[in-house]
């Protein structure tokens, strides 16, 4: 049975899925909750909020994540970071997922990634858990109920945790997959219930496709100066660096949480919605976000609640680390409706340094950005990716290796042109730890990471005194109202500074070691800014 409303022309069944029990097409949230909770799929939180856990995966299964190695895709996607999978082996894998979908229930979500109409593109989410319907109709963007009669998908995604792929049958890794397929069109996913999937396979996806159009697509989140969306920032960074945490602020209105794009109109979110970490989420350091877990529609997923007042327990991880809650844009009060931006006037590199050597905040040249940029050091964050146990220093190209299916020459290249055209100021930014490594330091304080980024964004940072690291060779600045001077060199905050000099060094050495791949596609100036 069909339920819900469809473009006529455009069922499951026009696409050669049949078979499937009752399909609902485009449910809003209260119908999408109601069928969750008929299904059995988690609970009604305080608020009207969506509880829900995920079993065994928590987090990311990128080893698990494949691209389907046609002739067309040969020469462009980057294969040393993207495991390949046979065209043979994906037809069978839609096959068999097929045939098991057929008498169970799906849920179809018309949705689309970009907004700006210029790029965005249509992607049917089809999903088993009415859960992932709601989740994913909050992260992606919404068409016009009107639009929806009309509507036809550029790219499919099949979600079905119930199905475990075959690694001999289906030429893939576990039984866990994620299948992406740029000729059919098609991205499979199978035997994972982390909601994250869903969103960061379609930011794969744009990964692939934009660059071609000219249009920089980056790991980020946005923001703009208040009602001013000329002035705008971007904060590169890998999962649990901050970007969330750090462009929902008070002061600024929020473009996005996670992906975007920089074409020659500006910046543009991806997405419709935000998907932040909630563990020690407290009303004071975070009051936007934190107001969301009690919101209507919320997804509230791997977090323990007591059962008898369904009051959240921000502290227990017990579940994983990397607990969450998903949200449409609007939940935040100072989001921009349009999710638009000028050229960026400010990028910051958001890095975790978990040896606790880099500053919380050095000013960059285009080269050193571009340099920092294809490094991509940062920390893995505990329970992001299956394995990750605590943070886990890594060098992760772009800030979102998982994500990148070209080569990082093909962003590194459109992001350097765009700096040069537009003339943006970088910065690199440590969120992680100070006064030692992660173990004997502690995190970088939120007040004094938000502090410092006030000054860089209202160009009141550009005035002070710079001294330039001596391990880097960028300039740190010295002094910063409202930030105990201290925090700013590194080695000031560490009881021993031999300590401190030697994990520096070995950082040093750890850079250029990884800066050796990129040495021959690269041109001079970001050569000269290599370091070590
Ligand atoms: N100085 C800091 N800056 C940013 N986040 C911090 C800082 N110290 C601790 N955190 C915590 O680190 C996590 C950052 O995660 P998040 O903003 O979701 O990262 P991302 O969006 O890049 O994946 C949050 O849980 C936040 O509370
Ligand atoms: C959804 C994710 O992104 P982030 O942590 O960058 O918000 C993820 O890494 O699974
Ligand atoms: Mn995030």
């Amino acid at each position: 049975m069909t339920i819900g409303r469809v473009n006529p022309n455009f069922r499951l069944e026009d696409q050669g899925i049949e078979g499937l029990g009752d399909v609902y097409y485009n449910l809003m949230e209260p119908a999408l909750i109601e069928a969750a909770v008929k299904n059995d799929e988690g609970h009604i939180g305080q608020g009207g909020t969506f509880l829900v856990t995920t079993g065994k995966f928590t987090g990311r299964s990128p080893k698990d994540k494949h691209v389907v190695r046609t002739p067309s895709v040969e020469d462009t996607i980057w294969w040393e970071n993207n495991a390949p999978m046979s065209p043979e082996g994906f037809d069978r894998l839609y096959e068999d997922m097929l045939a098991h979908m057929k008498g169970r229930d799906f849920y179809v979500q018309d949705l689309t990634g970009g907004a700006d109409p210029e790029y965005a593109i249509n992607v049917r989410m089809v999903t088993e858990l009415a859960w992932h319907g709601l989740f994913i109709r909050h992260l992606l963007r919404r068409p016009d109920r009107d639009a929806l009669d009309g509507y036809l998908a550029d790219f499919t995604v099949i979600n079905c945790p119930s199905f475990k792929a075959d690694p001999e049958r289906h030429d893939c890794r576990s039984d866990t997959v994620i299948a992406m397929n740029f000729d059919r069109k098609l991205i499979l996913i199978a035997n994972t219930e982390y909601a994250g999937e869903n969103k960061k396979s379609v930011f794969t996806l744009l990964n692939y496709l934009l660059p071609e159009k000219g249009v920089m697509p980056m790991h980020c989140s946005a923001n703009h100066a208040m009602d001013n969306p000329v002035d705008a920032a971007i904060f590169f960074g890998l999962s649990g660096t901050g970007k969330t945490t750090l462009s929902a602020d008070p002061a600024r209105t929020l473009i996005g949480d996670d992906e975007h794009g920089w074409s020659d109109r500006g910046t543009f979110n991806f997405e419709g919605g935000c998907y932040a970490k909630t563990i020690n989420l407290s009303a004071e350091a975070e009051p936007e976000i934190y107001a969301t877990c009690s919101m209507f529609g919320t997804v509230i997923e791997n977090m323990v609640y007591d059962e008898e007042t369904f009051e959240l327990d921000f502290e227990d991880s017990s579940l994983t680390e990397n607990m969450r809650c998903a949200y449409p844009l609007e939940a935040i009060s100072n989001a921009s409706d349009t999710a638009l931006g000028g050229h960026p006037k400010n990028i910051i590199l958001l890095t975790c340094d978990a040896y606790g050597v880099l500053p919380p905040i050095a000013r960059l040249t285009p080269a050193q950005a571009m340099y920092h940029f294809l490094s991509g050091f940062t920390s893995k964050t505990p329970g992001t990716e299956r394995g990750v146990v605590e943070p886990e220093p890594t060098f992760s190209t772009c800030f979102g290796a998982p994500f990148m299916p070209r080569r990082p020459e093909a962003y590194g290249n459109l992001l350097r042109e765009k700096i040069a055209k537009h003339g943006a100021t970088c910065w690199l930014v440590n969120t992680g730890w100070t006064g030692g490594a992660f173990g004997t330091g502690s995190r970088m304080p939120i007040k004094a990471t938000r502090a410092l980024l006030t000054a860089a964004l209202d160009g009141s940072l550009n005035e002070a005194t710079f001294r330039k690291d001596p391990n880097f060779g960028f300039d740190v600045p010295v002094t910063v109202a409202g930030v105990d001077a201290t925090l700013l060199d590194p080695r000031a905050t560490w009881a021993d500074k031999a300590a401190y000099d030697a994990q520096a060094s070995k950082l040093v050495s750890m850079f250029s070691e990884n800066f050796e791949q990129y040495l021959p596609h690269i041109d001079d100036d970001v050569k000269a800014a290599a370091i070590g």
